[in-house]
Order: C-alpha cells, then sequence, then structure tokens
C-alpha cells in the first residue's frame, strides 16, 4: 500500500480550506438555522479523504424549496405513504413528495412482517427508499430519452412529468444506539432521501396493543440522536433534510428521570402503597384472571400524580403561590421542587416516582401540550422541520403547539401525519372541519402533511375490489373496467399505450446505440440519433 506522501504542511492546509468550506457550507440559506454543539473543525476531521457528492442534497434542496414557498404562502403538500414503485411514479404526477412509512415496510418490505412495533433491521426502510429512488431516476431517463426522439413540434403535446419527487421517510427511534443511528443516516443519504423522521420514542417498547400508552425516552436522549443524526449528515457534506418528531402526545411513560427537564412531568404515587410490580406479582400468585383490571385499579389506589399536582392536591392555595414562586422559572429537579415544597407548604408531601415503575423499569409520564412545545424547542436548532404526532387530532392542542413554536421561530416549518385510525366526527370534526382541516393547519405553518398507510386502507381497498371483478367477471372485466379507461386516458399516460411505461424504447435505442458499431451508422433506420436529429 502506497504511504501518502503529502507534507505536514500541504496536509494541514487542505484541512483548513475544508474547515473553512464547511463554514461557509453552514452560512447558506438552506442552513443557517441549524445551530449545532460541534464545531466545524470536529465535522471536517471526521471525514474521509474521498469527496463525495449524494444526490440526496439536489433531492433534500428541492423539497426544501418547495416547503417553503408552502409556508410563505400559507399553503401545504400533500403526500401519502408508499412502498412500491409503480405507485411512486403515479403519484408523481399530483404530489410534490412521497414518503416511505416504517409501518407500511414492516407489513410488505421484510420476510417476517408484523404489526409497526420497530422490529425489522434498520436498513429495511433505506432499502425503500433506494429502490423508488433508483426508479424514479429511471422514469426520469426513460421520458427524457422519449422526448429528445421527437421533434420539438412533438414534444410540445406529450406530457412531461417530473418524477424526481423527493421521497421523506421514516427513521423511526434510529434502531438503537448512537451508532446506528449514524449508520441509518448514512445509508438514508446514500439512498438519496430528501428527509426523514426521528423520534423520541424508546427503542422495543412500540407497543400500541395493549392499551398502553407510548413510551419516550428523555429529553437528553432525544437530543442526542437528533445530533447523530445532524452530525452524520454533516460529515457527508450534505443538505438532507431531518424532521424532528415528537411522540409525547398520548405517551404514558418515559424510560428514565436522568434529565431534570423531564422531572416535572413525570408520576408518581402521592399515596404509600404497595408497589405495583409487588401487586402485580401477587396477583398473578393468587391466580387473577385480569392483570389490566388489577393494574388499573393499583393505578387508581395510588393516585399518580406530578410533583406539582400533588404539592396543588395538599397546599392551601396560598401556599401553592408560594411555593410556585419559590420554584420560579426555568428547568428545576424534583430534589429542588422537594425543597421548595418543604420551605412552603406546612403539610409533609408524598410522591413516590418509582412505586409504579413497570415491569421494563419505565416511570408513569404526563403527556400534555407543554412538554411538547419544550421538546420541540430544544429539538428545533438540529432540524429542519417539526412534527408533533398526534394519537386522535385535538385542534385546540394543535392551535396551542404551532402557535408557541412559532412564537420563537417564526419561520419554522412544520409536518403532520393523518394516522389511518383518525376518527374525525369522534374528535369532534364536522364535514366541513374535515375539509378545509389542511389548509386549516397550512396556515398554522404545517407546509408538509401525510396520510402515512393510506396503503393499508387504499390498496387493501381497491385489491379487494379488483380481485372480486376478475373472479366474477374475468377478462371481460378487465378489459372493460381497467384496460379501457386505462387506455382512455390521454396519450402517453401511463395507461399502457404504446411507447409505453416499460421504457421499450430506452433498450431499443440501447441495442441501436451498441449496433452502430456493426451495421454502421444510418443503417438499419433506428439509429437514435438520426432521429433526434
Ligand atoms: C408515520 C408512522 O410512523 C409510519 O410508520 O408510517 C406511523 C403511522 C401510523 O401509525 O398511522 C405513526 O404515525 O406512528
Amino acid at each position: 500500500m502506497p504511504k501518502i506522501t503529502q507534507s505536514l504542511d500541504a496536509e494541514q492546509a487542505e484541512f483548513d480550506a475544508k474547515v473553512k468550506q464547511i463554514e461557509e457550507w453552514w452560512n447558506t440559506p438552506r442552513q443557517a438555522h441549524i445551530q449545532r454543539p460541534y464545531s466545524a473543525t470536529r465535522i471536517a476531521s471526521l471525514r474521509g479523504l474521498l469527496p463525495q457528492k449524494y444526490a440526496s442534497s439536489d433531492m433534500a434542496l428541492k423539497l426544501w424549496a418547495q416547503l417553503n414557498e408552502h409556508r410563505a404562502n400559507g399553503t401545504h403538500e400533500m403526500t401519502f405513504g408508499v412502498t412500491d414503485p409503480i405507485i411512486a411514479s403515479q403519484m408523481a404526477k399530483y404530489s410534490q413528495s412521497l414518503y416511505v412509512s416504517g409501518a407500511l415496510c414492516g407489513f410488505s418490505e421484510v420476510s417476517e412482517p408484523g404489526m409497526d412495533c420497530c422490529d425489522y433491521p434498520l436498513d429495511t426502510v433505506p432499502k425503500v427508499v433506494d429502490k423508488i429512488f433508483k426508479s424514479q431516476c429511471w422514469h426520469s431517463q426513460r421520458q427524457n430519452h422519449y422526448r429528445m426522439l421527437q421533434s420539438k413540434e412533438a414534444r410540445a403535446n406529450l406530457e412531461n412529468w417530473d418524477y424526481l419527487t423527493p421521497i421523506v421517510a421514516d427513521g423511526d427511534m434510529g434502531f438503537g444506539g448512537l451508532t446506528s443511528t449514524v449508520k441509518m443516516t448514512k445509508l438514508f443519504v446514500e439512498a438519496g432521501v430528501a428527509m426523514f423522521h426521528l423520534d423520541d420514542l424508546a427503542i422495543g417498547k412500540k407497543k400500541f396493543t395493549v392499551g398502553q400508552g407510548r413510551t419516550v425516552v428523555p429529553t437528553s436522549e432525544y437530543l442526542d440522536r437528533l445530533t447523530a443524526a445532524r452530525m452524520q449528515i454533516d460529515i457527508m457534506g450534505a443538505d438532507t433534510m431531518l424532521l424532528c418528531r415528537c411522540d409525547v402526545d398520548h405517551s404514558e411513560f418515559i424510560t428514565d428521570v436522568i434529565d431534570v427537564r423531564d422531572h416535572k412531568y413525570v408520576r408518581g404515587a402521592t399515596l404509600p402503597v404497595k408497589s405495583l410490580q409487588e401487586t402485580l406479582k401477587e396477583a398473578v400468585e393468587a391466580g387473577s384472571p385480569n392483570l389490566l383490571t388489577v393494574r388499573a385499579e393499583w393505578i387508581a389506589s395510588a393516585k399518580l400524580l406530578t410533583f406539582d399536582e400533588a404539592v396543588q392536591a395538599i397546599a392551601t392555595e396560598a401556599e401553592y403561590a408560594a411555593y410556585t414562586s419559590k420554584l420560579g422559572s426555568g428547568v428545576k429537579s424534583i430534589r429542588e421542587r422537594r425543597s421548595a415544597a418543604k420551605e412552603t407548604v406546612s403539610e409533609e408531601i408524598f410522591f413516590d416516582w418509582d412505586l409504579p415503575r413497570s415491569r421494563e423499569g419505565q416511570f408513569f409520564y404526563k403527556s400534555c401540550v407543554s412538554a411538547i412545545v419544550e421538546r420541540a424547542l430544544l429539538a428545533a436548532p438540529l432540524g429542519d422541520v417539526t412534527w408533533a404526532r398526534m394519537d386522535m387530532p385535538n385542534w385546540k392542542d394543535i392551535v396551542s403547539f404551532h402557535t408557541q413554536i412559532r412564537e420563537v421561530y417564526p419561520d419554522r416549518l412544520f409536518a403532520f401525519g393523518y394516522t389511518g385510525d383518525y376518527d374525525y366526527p369522534k374528535a369532534g370534526f364536522s364535514p366541513e372541519a374535515i375539509k378545509s382541516f389542511p389548509s386549516d393547519m397550512a396556515k398554522l405553518g404545517v407546509a408538509w402533511q401525510v396520510q402515512p398507510i393510506w396503503a393499508l386502507q387504499g390498496i387493501n381497498y381497491q385489491t379487494e375490489k379488483f380481485a372480486k371483478l376478475w373472479r366474477e367477471r374475468g377478462i371481460e372485466g378487465y378489459v372493460e373496467e381497467i384496460q379501457k379507461p386505462a387506455l382512455a386516458t390521454k396519450p402517453l399516460t401511463d395507461g399502457f399505450e404504446k411507447p409505453s411505461y416499460s421504457g421499450s424504447y430506452l433498450c431499443d435505442t440501447f441495442w441501436d446505440t451498441v449496433a452502430v458499431r456493426d451495421i454502421g451508422e444510418g443503417q438499419g433506420g433506428k439509429i437514435s440519433e438520426k432521429r433526434i436529429r
């Protein structure tokens, strides 16, 4: 292996130039809002010596421009979840972006399908992004080639689609420790993603079926995840966008109390009862048929509250006012809260956050808008877009959240997911309110909106309908209901009129181009170069 013979001075000069280039890049309009806790020197030192350029940057810059235009106009992009390149090709005609959903990938892109527990390998979603992005490039190539086979006049009558639709993808919680997040980020950037999201959910605790809420990680762990992803994007010198998703809405647990910023939302028992785990163990030993009921009864008996709620429940009005004024503003740990209560409240406050801990050690947590706002504000400088994921749309909370964030970051871009199970009437939405929901949100800066799991309802529904038709009417049904309407669409749509979606003209030209050597330019009458001229 040859040694690098560059002088130390040359090496230093090259390194200093790289640092300068990174600093200049971080000052570009696309990057200027991002605040990193590390230096350009650190990033330069983490780079390899082979400079790379990633299509992810081009796609991100495109999405960045689209979304900022929407924000400025109070409009929005509306897309849905997809894992299939064919579906993606048709979406390109109406959507400015695509979404690769983790839940969908978990159902259809793995050999062992299952519920959205995020238990598939970290490269699952990046591989789907790669597949779709390559198909977008191919569609763009075949369309461009077909156009260039036509005269300028003929081209005026052809549809001309932008197949290079920016892809937004689901990075869930980063799939492990920080090195996993770094590796997943690298795969996403290499695959051509425009933006991906990371959330604050706990790995291995994404449970939706047991009637319990979500589990979030401490604020510090969430910020570390985002920082790890941002660092890797910077190492790659990419403009890839990072979407900071926060899952505090409807979360019931937090994995740890290590971060004092979370203390005010941790719930504890306010009565000196037996611990939840002891109670459940005894119930199992006694052969109790329904542990969920035992758990619910225990929760009621322990009177779970946050520390501040516990103080309020016991203190007089004057004492509680003295307590809050003693606490003052800023982040206060549980220790500081206890000592403020000791000084201001006559009765002793019983508060124990260990008694309710779950079998896996989780602490009970109080989900509320202020908790989401606090996290989102801390996360915002590391990313480009903010998404407060909701289990059920709550218009009051939506307005409150976005307004509070915009007070601090007026130009913030937001995302929103129309989770498949939303029961809009139950959430108080009239048919008119459902209709105007997307544009009402756009006015709050929610420029990117997605129905992530459309395929579950949509493809199932459409396929079931077609399977029935096929079963009942066979090829006649196909011809009448599929082929004819598809062919009746305008020329060169993807209903399979010639020259077709298959890109046959592209491989014809490959063959022609190669055969030129044997048959001679101008012979055979199919030389694509001739046709172009
Ligand atoms: C966006 C999401 O992460 C997904 O995997 O598509 C899911 C979708 C859903 O549950 O509807 C989520 O919002 O958690």
